[in-house]
């Protein structure tokens, strides 16, 4: 450090300014991952309550890591209305921690979707409007085609990334398509992502062609990922849902129960639907596994639709969601596609605030108590077991109250 003389380094280090003194976060962490932790805060000088939240992410371990350098170089770069936006990093010299200040998003789909859900076993229907799902879609792709045409893809786009910005905020209702999950060590679909941290890892949103050893990830497959939110987006229910068995340690990308779960929504791909299909590395398991598929010859997306949610093969709805699930990644639309699709131009058109004037019927997020911040919670280690991050639903899950006289609508 010889190379800046001492009263400079001093004088600077006097002015710089301290994240904790320019926020006040005690006791206000909403989010924990093996990424670090995010801290849902507001500035410490306009005390005023309009003043807008902000979400400030400390960045696990310390000094600037590959990862957190990947994320920052990337965040400063990106600037769209439906992708999360950097507004500030902090670098704090004593500590060598690094913060990211990005404007608080209060909602994601993640916590939405399950609000739903939950409402729905207490038949205490919730009400949206009705372009509430094309809306949030249109945010999703219009984000995605941004990230896609500056050659940035997501690779691991789910429910819990997509946030949506709460009523407090001046872009109320409006779709931020975000990254909360892992701090990606290796950037090839093979690392068992496993290693990194059990407790959220899914495979439901993972495209067949990952599943049959793909190795490199494509804008398809982030498109694969959105036709799987868009299932979950209309009948609350994660289409490919499959259990976790409980080490999956395993290093093969190739996950039979997730294929098996696909093919029995999807129908098994037939030489005609997926001609690349004997040339991906797991063909050989595949063959092994599931022979020539004649048992899933009378499954199909639209036979599981319509039985299992009522949707007409024949609505606009249907097709889109139809082509983005389409099992060879060469058939999948493009993000730009996806937009030109009928479905958008129909009525009821997008609209810029997914609620549009409905009151938001979904809790603020709850504040995750230090005291189960430990690594051998045995809540965590239990829901570690089984997969997804359930152990963020034992802090954050938000379940409406389910009785009779439930209000119609909601105060946010
Ligand atoms: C809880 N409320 C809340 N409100 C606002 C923001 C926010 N957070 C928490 C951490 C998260 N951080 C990111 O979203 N970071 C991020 C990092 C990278 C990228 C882009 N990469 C994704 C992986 O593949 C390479 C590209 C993104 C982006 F662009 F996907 F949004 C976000 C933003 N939380």
């Amino acid at each position: 450090r010889a190379w800046m003389d001492a009263d400079f380094r001093r004088q600077l280090s006097a002015q710089r300014e301290r994240v904790e003194d320019a926020f006040e976060f005690e006791g206000r962490k909403v989010g924990r991952g093996s990424y670090g932790q995010v801290f849902k805060t507001k500035p410490r000088s306009c005390a005023d309550a309009s003043a807008g939240d902000y979400a400030l992410k400390q960045i696990e371990g310390s000094g600037l890591s590959m990862s957190a350098c990947r994320e920052i170089a990337l965040l400063r770069e990106l600037k769209h209305p439906n992708v999360i936006s950097l507004k500030q990093v902090y670098l704090a010299h004593e500590t060598r921690q690094i913060w990211l200040l990005f404007d608080y998003a209060e909602h994601d789909l993640w916590r939405m979707i399950n609000f739903h859900a939950s409402a729905k076993k207490c038949n205490s229907q919730v009400s949206l409007p009705p372009n509430f799902t094309k809306s949030i879609m249109h945010q999703i792709l219009c984000g995605i085609h941004y990230l896609h045409s500056n050659w940035v893809l997501h690779r691991d786009l789910k429910p819990a990334n997509i946030l949506v910005m709460g009523a407090t905020s001046p872009e109320r209702g409006r779709v931020k398509i975000a990254d909360l999950g892992l701090a990606r060590l290796f950037h090839q679909p093979l690392t068992p992502l496993t290693e990194i941290d059990p407790v959220v890892v899914t495979f439901w949103y993972r495209a067949p062609e990952l599943l049959l050893g793909a190795r490199h990830y494509t804008k398809a497959i982030d498109l694969w990922a959105i036709g799987c939110i868009m299932a979950e987006l209309i009948t609350d229910k994660p289409l490919f849902y499959c259990k976790q068995e409980e080490d999956i340690k395993t290093s093969s990308p190739y996950n039979r129960d997730q294929l098996e779960r696909i093919f029995s929504v999807m129908g098994f791909p037939s030489q005609q639907d997926w001609r690349d299909l004997p040339h991906l590395p797991k063909y050989g398991d595949l063959v092994r596994n599931f022979g020539t598929g004649q048992q899933y010859a009378r499954f199909s997306l639209g036979r599981h639709m319509s039985r299992s949610f009522g949707m007409s093969e024949t609505s606009s709805e249907f097709r889109l969601l139809s082509r983005l699930l389409a099992m060879d990644p060469l058939r999948r639309p493009s993000a730009r596609e996806a937009l030109e699709d009928r479905y958008f131009l129909e009525e009821p058109r997008p609209a810029a605030d997914v609620f549009n004037d409905f009151d938001i019927p979904y809790g603020k997020r709850d504040f995750i108590s230090d005291s189960s911040d430990n690594k051998d919670d045995p809540a965590r280690l239990h829901f570690a077991s089984r997969g997804r991050h359930l152990a963020v639903a034992s802090q954050q899950q938000q379940r409406p109250i389910c009785s009779q006289q439930l209000p119609h609508r909601f105060d946010s």
